[in-house]
């Protein structure tokens, strides 16, 4: 059985598809990462798994459970952090999972015994009796987690765990992930538009823009799906090269800005024919580079936008503003 099995999950609002009839199944065990620029549908998608709205149609089952008929058993068996904090800044870390733990009705002796486990395993021990308005926004995210884990549930939901905290933090954050995927083996649904962190952290991803998946699959097999390298040019006249002939190697390009896109089987190889190429025609170029794909490649090639640039545009602001309006 699935930990998540869901079947063309819809939601909208005010005639707003936010999500529009997904589909797909999370293995237990597994760190399941939903991706795609902001407004895209995925903080919908789990409030949804997390029964905190209903859908508009479609079905889902959490651990076995129904997502609308079974919303209390769903509720049992999972922990959420979203994104918005929710922490009492006037009490320490320990008194807030206290707290939790009491409105869980975990007893006495179990409940110590599960904060002290927990608040370990986040490094957040020593400091367990500072205040949480002492905490920086790394140390509220771990506390947040440890709370989600108090009552011991096998699905956790992470909303962007990463959102706004500084490189060092977050990849700090990436290893109590991990951690407590493989200690506990606890199943993992998060959404994050940071693709590296997808890429570190998921077993499996799903794709999803403007409330549909448009690709789901490994990291590494997305990432192989598009074909070998990827050559970045940087040129005074990309749109003069975006309309040379394409070599029958070259199996993608997308122009960006000043520069060009080119995905090619052996770039090692191609590179000196293509700069002999370009400088034929007497185009410049003002740096070239080439890489592996990186997931941020895998979503310019199925939606043929740049996750910063969906994020950039209009229709995007106008999603913000329904979004503000909804808070
Ligand atoms: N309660 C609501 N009322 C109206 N529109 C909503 C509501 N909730 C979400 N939306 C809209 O649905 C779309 C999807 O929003 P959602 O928050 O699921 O996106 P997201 O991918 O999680 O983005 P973010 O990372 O910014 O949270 C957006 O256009 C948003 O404005």
């Amino acid at each position: 059985m699935p930990a998540i099995d869901v079947h063309n999950l819809t939601k909208s609002f005010d005639g707003l598809v936010a999500v529009d009839g997904i589909s797909f199944a999370i293995e237990s065990g597994e760190i399941f990462g939903l991706l795609g620029p902001n407004g895209a549908g995925k903080t919908t998608t789990i409030s949804m798994l997390s029964t905190m709205q209903r859908p508009t149609s479609g079905t889902a089952t959490v651990n076995g459970h129904d997502i609308v008929t079974e919303e209390d058993s769903v509720r049992k068996s999972i922990g959420i952090v979203f994104q918005d904090q929710s922490l009492d800044e006037e009490l320490t870390a320990y008194e807030n999972m206290d707290f939790h733990g009491r409105l869980y009705r975990i007893g006495g002796e179990t409940r110590r015994q599960r904060i002290g486990e927990l608040l370990t395993l986040v490094g957040l021990d020593d400091r367990k009796d500072d205040l949480v308005k002492t905490y920086s926004g790394g140390m509220r995210r771990r506390l947040e987690i440890a709370r989600g884990l108090l009552h011991e549930p096998t699905v956790l939901f992470l909303d962007e765990p990463t959102l706004g905290l500084d490189p060092q933090t977050r990849n700090h954050l990436w290893e109590y992930i991990e951690r407590l995927n493989n200690d506990k083996g606890i199943t993992i649904i998060l959404t994050t538009h940071y693709m590296e962190e997808a890429d570190r952290l998921c077993d499996r991803v799903a794709f999803i823009d403007r409330g549909t998946i448009i690709a789901q699959g490994t990291p590494a097999n997305l990432k192989a799906s598009i074909g070998g390298d990827v050559i970045t040019i940087a040129s005074p006249d990309p749109d003069a090269i975006t309309g040379l002939p394409n070599a029958p190697w070259v199996s993608g390009i997308e122009q960006h800005d000043d520069s060009v896109i080119i995905r090619l089987q052996d770039a090692d190889r191609q590179i000196p024919g293509i700069v002999t190429a370009i400088h034929q025609k007497g185009i410049g170029i003002t740096s070239l580079s080439v890489r592996k794909p990186t997931l941020e490649d895998v979503f310019l090639h199925y939606t043929g936008r740049t996750i910063r640039e969906e994020e950039a545009s209009g229709k995007e602001a106008m999603r913000m503003f329904h979004r503000a309006g909804r808070r």
